[in-house]
């Protein structure tokens, strides 16, 4: 994944990026830090193809996004990226098999074809005895395993994470942060957005973000 030159301009004239250059190789484990409103989650939004950039450009898995349609941007990101976000964004009233199953919903398989691989990533995050479970029949951890299950389920490249602690008792984010670790020693490439450094102090590396800019090259 590759950022050049990525400056981000909302309407109303706030400046939320700056000129960003950034790599985040395959198979690197990456925390993003920075305060409140320095640009962190705006860069998310750009490493994870959800808006496009207003200068410079964006490059995913050999994929340039400015040369993309919102279809084909759709589709790229469908295969290439998870997301896990700090409010778990679990459908209610669905067990946790069908919302893991939703994940893959995208690629084509058939029902059964996807609920197998859902098991399959519901066992990889220790769930493999809660799979119809709803959601409000699980406590908060379990909620982020399921929702981490869900972004991994389709083997994306990348496996982006705002703030996935966020909303978990110190046990429960450890949890949730030994299973990011799990999966990047396994092979996929991670980066979390997060404003906390005892989370970003786990990272191997850490991209430090301020004013809408990145200070550094950060730490490898
Ligand atoms: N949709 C938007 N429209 C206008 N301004 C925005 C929008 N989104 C973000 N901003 C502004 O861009 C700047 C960067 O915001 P961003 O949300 O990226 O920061 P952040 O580091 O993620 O903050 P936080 O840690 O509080 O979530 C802020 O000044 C914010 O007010």
């Amino acid at each position: 994944m590759e950022l050049t030159g990525v400056a981000k301009r909302y309407p109303g004239g706030v400046e939320a990026l700056r000129g960003v250059d950034l790599v985040i190789g395959r198979g690197e484990m990456t925390a993003i830090v920075g305060p409140s409103g320095s640009g962190k989650s705006t860069l998310l939004h750009m490493i994870g193809t959800l808006d496009r950039p207003s200068e410079g450009s964006v490059r995913i898995a050999g994929y340039e996004v400015a040369e993309l349609s919102d279809r084909e941007l759709s589709a790229l990101r469908a295969r290439h990226v998870g997301f896990v976000f700090q409010q778990f964004h679990l459908a209610v009233g669905v067990s946790a098999l069908d919302n893991v199953a939703d994940g893959i919903l995208y690629g084509g398989a058939g029902l059964r074809e996807r609920r197998e691989r859902a098991r399959a990533a519901l066992e990889r995050v220790g769930l493999g005895h809660r799979t119809g479970h709803r959601p409000n029949q699980m406590s908060g951890g379990e909620q982020q395993r399921v929702a981490v299950a869900r972004a991994v389920v389709g083997e994306p490249d990348l496996l982006l994470a705002d703030e996935p602690t966020g909303n978990l008792d110190t046990a429960s984010g450890a949890e949730v942060l030994e299973l990011l670790d799990d999966l990047h020693g396994t092979g996929t490439t991670v980066a979390i957005i997060t404003h906390d450094l005892d989370v970003a102090g786990r990272a191997p590396r850490r991209v430090r973000v301020r004013d809408g800019l990145i200070e550094g090259a950060g730490i490898r």
